[in-house]
């Protein structure tokens, strides 16, 4: 049996996780593509260190340009992460010839487009189902079964790191710290967790999605963005009394043939299954015009849902390969459009107030709701703490724009202060 060469760039908790596949599952992948995939070359940061994954006779070394200059490796596996390396190694590998697989979202969707244009001139395959959603293969099911209807939106949970402290701090009462440290430990989160409590990834995942979805390329400052870093244990508290889960939703879709992209913490109905998904699992709903809703649900990261993805990106090169059909973009839809402005953006919301406990706090605040144009559906105090009163309100549909003028003007008073605002889905 003819044989494939696998370079991989990157042995960590997704690269052993390719590894273990490609060597457990090595008979069925081999049937499938009439191909023998063997490991030809490892580069990682610290060769010599201790490793579990054992790969006997396979050279393992620091230097890219072992493997751009390997004739043995065909097909390049860079799962090291990081936007200005892994971009330049991975210019370098297509020009030298070789097919990429990649699960690097940061890198995809700053640099995707040029990278494409590359492998496309040099007749490459460049994947990245990896790089959304991990386990859940999203991408190509959008790319293909997807091509003949209208998406009209892409929501939902698409990074596993947040969804998982989230889960922690609701179910178990752990802390956010323990919460994320036990992500890290589980290899969830990114070596550095800021992009994924920061809400980064999960944009950075939004604007892979809403270039397979709406066919337009969008850049970080497209994208509303907020973390989960700012959400504390009552503010989940209060929302379960309510019959809502705090979770970081990502949300694209089409306003009056406008783009909107946004990522942040949303108190979701209890009745709506995203509430339901939890720990590292993600789900992406996609609402089309002739199927309605569909909704993708599993494992978001971690090593094997995540090296799955990996592994049928390589098969799927190495069928291109077997029958010469290499360089076809992994998503060829184009469909350029304009931002929504703020005052198409219409959502309502949950807003947390420390209100002093003295006469006409409340009505300064049904003014600024008033002035505002806004009102709300729900108010009430929760708790007294001294001098202060916690009132909760959930608003009706406002536009951000209106949530942000009432931001604004709670921001000057003296006796109230906004704690926290985030997006009601029921
Ligand atoms: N973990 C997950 O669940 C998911 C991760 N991803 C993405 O996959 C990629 C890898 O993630 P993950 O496996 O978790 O990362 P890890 O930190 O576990 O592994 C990174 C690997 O890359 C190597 N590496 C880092 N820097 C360099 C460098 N400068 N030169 C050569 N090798 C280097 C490291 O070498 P050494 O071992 O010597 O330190 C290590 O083997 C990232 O882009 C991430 O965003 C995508 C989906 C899910
Ligand atoms: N850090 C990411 C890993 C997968 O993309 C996450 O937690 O979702």
């Amino acid at each position: 049996m003819r044989e494939i060469g696998i370079g991989l760039l990157g042995l960590g908790t997704v690269g052993s996780g390719v590894v273990r596949l490609l060597q457990d599952n090595q008979a069925k992948i081999s049937s499938i593509t009439g191909r023998r995939l063997t490991i030809k070359r490892v580069i990682v940061r610290h060769p010599e260190k201790h490793r579990d994954t054992k790969l006997d006779g396979v050279p393992m070394t620091a230097n890219i340009e072992d493997m751009i200059q390997d004739p043995a490796v065909q097909i390049v596996v860079e799962v090291m992460g990081t936007i200005q390396l892994a971009e330049d190694y991975i210019k370098r590998l297509l020009q030298a010839g070789k097919h990429v697989v990649t699960a690097n979202k940061d890198l995809i969707a700053q640099k995707g487009g040029e990278l494409v244009d590359i492998a496309a001139k040099k007749q490459r395959d460049l994947m990245y189902e990896a790089s959304v959603a991990g386990g859940i293969p999203i991408l190509r099911t959008i790319v293909n079964s997807f091509a003949a209807d209208q998406i009209l939106e892409v929501s939902g949970i698409v990074n596993g790191t947040t969804n998982y402290i989230l889960t922690q701090m609701n179910q178990k009462k752990v802390s956010y710290a323990a919460a994320l440290k036990s992500a890290q430990d589980l290899g969830f989160a990114e070596s550095d967790p800021t992009n994924d409590v920061m809400g980064i990834d999960a944009a950075y995942k939004m604007i892979i999605l809403t270039q397979f979805a709406f066919g337009m390329s969008l850049k970080l400052e497209n994208v509303t963005v907020e973390g989960i870093d700012k959400v504390r244990l009552e503010d989940i508290q209060q929302a379960q009394s309510l019959g809502y889960t705090i979770k970081l939703i990502g949300d694209a879709k089409e306003i009056d043939g406008k783009a909107s992209v946004s990522v942040g913490p949303t108190l979701i109905a209890n009745s709506n299954p995203l509430a339901a998904v939890q720990n590292e699992n993600n789900a992406v709903v996609v609402k089309s015009a002739a199927v309605g809703n569909t909704m993708f649900y599993g494992p978001g990261a971690g090593e094997l849902p995540t090296a799955n993805s990996v592994v049928s990106d390589i098969i799927a090169v190495t069928k291109d390969i077997g029958i010469g059909i290499t360089g076809n973009t992994f998503n060829s839809y184009r469909h350029q459009v304009a931002i929504a402005p703020n005052s198409a953006v219409k959502s309502a919301y949950y807003l947390a107030l420390k209100v002093r406990d003295i006469p006409g706090q409340m009505l300064a605040l049904t003014r600024i709701m008033a002035e505002s144009k806004a009102s709300f559906r729900q108010i009430f105090q929760t708790s007294s703490d001294g001098d202060f009163a916690r009132v909760v309100m959930i608003t009706h549909e406002i536009s951000l724009a209106q949530l942000e003028k009432v931001q604004e003007k709670v921001a000057v008073l003296e006796n109230i202060e906004l704690i926290s605002s985030y997006r009601v889905l029921d």
